[in-house]
């Protein structure tokens, strides 16, 4: 297997060659559990949200953490539920009557289309927005099973129904979104930017989220029998380090199609070192794409890819908890990058859902950032929405968004339009240059993030975004897995780019007088009156 760079250069000849409603709730609904049911096990139910830090008695010495929490929880998985339902660009018109049990392996609607998972909004709606935002708030910060992960603690709203115990997380999620205070002032004149580090994560990127969601349930349906002897996915990287890494986790076995020679060696290597059984193939990710759906109808392996709507109910929760950090404040722009198009719509169902429930009042303007070298929903956008066509996705440095065939193009464009949408492109130019002035403000961004923030350039020089306006760029990978396409813009090494804020390390003669005089100039052009 050749194991090559994504980018278009893969020179290594440079230099690094080297709560419930008020006044009470209904009688039958006992409080979720985050009332500490250890020290309180039967609370009224008019007594107000406590948070979970109360003291507790240490766990027995012979009990562990799922055990304490089966102990501990009493089991809610009665009042809320969810199930499939044929996605629809207009729930208004949806007639059929079409569902299925998240406890199926169904992928598809009888019609061929996307589905959804519908949760039992009436149920949830039992409880008012406030008590949703204290039981969400209590759970941060905590190591209690599962709420310990940021998409577990908003179980409720993810899948209800599974048992604790058979959930499978590395306690994702609650990743930290910062202000962008350099960057945003330098560089946009903006004073309230932020970023959500989503690559800040088990794996290195927002693809956790979702997993934990799909192998839990795919670990529940192994314990009742259910035909999953593997779980498979097509990948440009991070989708199958995510899928091995909690593959591995749970003892499941693992399969992932990667496109030969199109995605990072960072990338690479996670699904080898967990243990999955990788396929190399020769052809892009649209054509691993279109095999894996081939052959998950064929045999016992279970679809991990966005395309199984369970992946987006955990992606939806950094929506939930971006306004979670901004104390139930709803920025005005979310800008996310996008490829196969699942993770726009997750962040619209995660503010939707918010204000639906009565979390928030408004959803923020959404804004999906393409690469143009793979931009079939920006020339869609552009078209006025009319008659969508696949692209023959090239060759960008933002490589796990090197897509032309997105499967849930239908999702982005209801997301989108919804929200009041946009959506932008990047040049490859502009997307390394983005990447290199963040990195220069003390980031250390992936080129996806890149194509985000160009978004968020030209957005800015247009006047859409103005510079009062928070805005919250969405990081959906640690710059750590894209090594090399820092290498080659900062060796200066890429064809046809002038890569303008390159900083590439200075060879210097070891001797003092040579260090000294380089300083020396270093520390002139550095000095404020220079
Ligand atoms: C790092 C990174 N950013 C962005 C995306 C785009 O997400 P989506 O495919 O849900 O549009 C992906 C995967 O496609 C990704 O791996
Ligand atoms: N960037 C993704 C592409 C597949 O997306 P998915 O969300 O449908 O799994 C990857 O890392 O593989």
């Amino acid at each position: 297997m050749a194991y090559s760079c994504s980018s278009s250069s893969s020179s290594t000849s440079s230099f690094f060659s080297i709560k419930p409603k008020t006044p009470s709730p209904k009688p039958h609904f006992p409080k979720p559990h985050f009332i500490k049911a250890s020290t309180n096990p039967s609370p009224p139910p008019q007594q107000q949200p406590k948070p979970i830090s109360v003291s507790k008695p240490r766990r027995p010495l012979d009990e562990n953490i799922r055990d304490e929490a089966r102990r501990n929880n009493p089991t809610y998985s009665h009042l809320f539920s969810a199930k499939y339902v044929p996605f629809s660009p207009d729930p208004s018109h949806q007639t059929s009557d079409e569902s299925y049990s998240l406890d199926e392996i169904v992928y598809r609607s009888r019609s061929g289309g996307l589905l959804d998972v519908e949760h039992d909004i009436a149920a949830l709606k039992t409880y008012d927005g406030k008590y949703w935002r204290d039981l969400f708030d209590s759970r941060v910060g905590k190591t209690t099973w599962p709420y310990g992960s940021g998409v577990w603690s908003k179980k409720e709203w993810v899948l209800p129904e599974i048992d604790d115990a058979d959930i499978v997380s590395a306690f994702e999620g609650n990743s930290n979104l910062f202000w962008a205070e350099r960057y945003g002032k330098q560089f946009l004149g903006m004073n309230d930017l932020w970023v959500k580090h989503c690559g800040i994560s088990h794996t290195g990127s927002f693809k956790d989220l979702g997993m934990t969601v799909l192998v839990s349930q795919v670990n529940r349906l192994r314990k009742m029998n259910r035909p999953v002897v593997g779980v498979g996915c097509a990948s440009t990287g991070d989708t199958s380090a995510a899928l091995s890494a909690y593959c591995a986790s749970a003892g499941i076995p693992s399969i992932v199609f990667l496109p030969a020679n199109r995605i990072s060696i960072a990338q690479l290597v996670q699904p080898i070192a967990n243990g999955a059984f990788v396929l190399s193939l020769d052809t892009d990710f649209d054509g691993c794409m279109h095999l894996i759906r081939e052959v998950t109808s064929e045999l016992p392996i279970y679809l991990a890819n966005s395309l199984n709507s369970l992946r987006l109910e955990g992606q939806k929760t950094a929506a939930i908890e971006i306004l979670q950090q901004f104390d139930w404040q709803v920025p005005d722009w979310v800008i996310v990058p996008g490829g196969n198009l699942g993770n726009i719509y997750a962040f619209y169902k995660g503010f939707h859902m918010c204000k639906e429930l009565g979390l928030v009042d408004r959803i923020p303007r959404l804004v999906c950032a393409q690469a143009a070298n793979a931009n079939p929903l920006y020339l869609h956008y552009k078209s006025g929405w009319k008659d969508f066509k696949a692209v023959k996705a090239n060759a960008t440095f933002a490589s796990a968004i090197q897509i032309g065939d997105p499967v849930s193009i239908d999702r982005a464009v209801y997301a989108l339009k919804n929200s009041n949408g946009i959506v932008e492109e990047a040049t490859e130019e502009e997307l390394m240059d983005a990447m290199a002035e963040a990195d220069s403000t003390g980031m250390f961004i992936c080129p996806h993030t890149g194509v985000a923030l160009t978004a968020l350039i030209k957005l800015r020089k247009s006047g859409v975004i103005g510079k009062t306006d928070r805005t919250v760029v969405v990081s959906t990978a640690h710059g750590l897995k894209f090594t090399q396409s820092k290498i080659d813009y900062h060796s200066k090494e890429i064809k046809d780019m002038a890569c303008r804020f390159a900083n590439p390390p200075v060879h210097v003669k070891a001797d003092f007088a040579s260090v000294m005089d380089v300083l020396q100039r270093y520390l002139l052009s550095k000095s404020p009156n220079h």
